[in-house]
């Protein structure tokens, strides 16, 4: 990424009222679960993908902005998330956006071969989705952007070039003091080259407004979707999992 730090889109529209973004995040509700790229149905709705390191705090990032306390399964066990789950926007039951809970990388315990299929699924879906309009890319500030995180950086860059939304989410900032939150901030602005940078926190709802505007925004500003290929075939029904996701207890 490079270190310039204007943010490739405005600042979330201040006329957009916030109780309307979050009324709109709240219709929030599961469309479907895939283990592989190839199960995802082809959309032509914007998707917002949540991406980041496991534990990072996507999935609880998606409970609150959605306020539903389960959609999206949050664990205090790393690595929770073994599927690509997505959730449909819209009121009156038509979905007019997507967003898209992906599983977590950089998990220790993980086993080589099941990280490595991990990070080609992820890259092909980051690269090649074609109604992927934003990517919210979380982190734990006492940890800051890791390798696998500029990896990441480089993978979404060309798109982000295109028009691809980026945001850099500094998550569980009730953890920090208020200095240590604002040095997190300026690194990340600058690691976020294109992107924007802003903190958060599920716990003390801080930065909820902020967000659910920026990604009505999003949503409303883009580009109208045609799928490359027209594809009749209809998406491949996914293999049972071996252990399904369950909320936790
Ligand atoms: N203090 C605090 N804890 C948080 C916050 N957000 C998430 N957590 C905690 O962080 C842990 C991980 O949260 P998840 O939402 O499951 O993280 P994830 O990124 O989805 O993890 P994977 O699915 O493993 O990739 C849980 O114990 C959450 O309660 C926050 O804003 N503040
Ligand atoms: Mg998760």
């Amino acid at each position: 990424m490079n270190t310039t730090t204007s943010p490739a889109t405005p600042v979330a529209n201040p006329d957009v009222d916030a109780k309307i973004a979050h009324g709109w995040l709240h219709t929030a509700r599961f469309l479907t679960t895939a283990p592989q790229l190839q199960f995802l149905p082809p959309l032509t709705v914007p998707e917002i993908a949540f991406v980041g390191r496991s534990n990072a705090g996507k999935s609880t990032c998606i409970n609150t902005l959605t306020q539903q306390k389960r959609l999206a399964f949050a664990s205090k066990t790393p690595g929770r998330t073994q599927s690509i789950n997505l959730f449909s926007l819209g009121k009156q039951g038509v979905t007019d956006a997507v967003l898209a809970d992906l599983p977590g990388y950089g998990y220790a315990a993980v086993p080589k071969e099941a990280k490595l299929r991990w990070q080609r699924v992820m890259s092909n879906y980051l690269m090649t989705r074609e109604n992927l309009r934003g990517v919210v890319l979380l982190c734990d500030p006492r940890l800051g952007l890791t390798e696998l995180d500029e990896i990441l950086l480089d993978i979404i860059r060309p798109r982000v070039e295109e028009g691809l939304q980026f945001l850099v989410l500094l998550t569980k900032a009730d953890k920090l003091t208020r200095a240590e939150a604002n040095k997190a901030l300026s690194i990340a602005r600058l690691q976020a080259g294109g992107g924007e940078a802003k903190l958060f926190s599920a716990l003390k709802k801080q930065g909820l407004d902020e967000v659910a505007q920026l990604l009505w925004r999003w949503v409303r500003t883009a580009p109208t979707i045609t799928l490359a290929q027209a594809d009749e075939t209809p998406t491949p029904t996914p293999p049972e999992p071996a252990e399904p996701d369950t909320p936790p207890t």
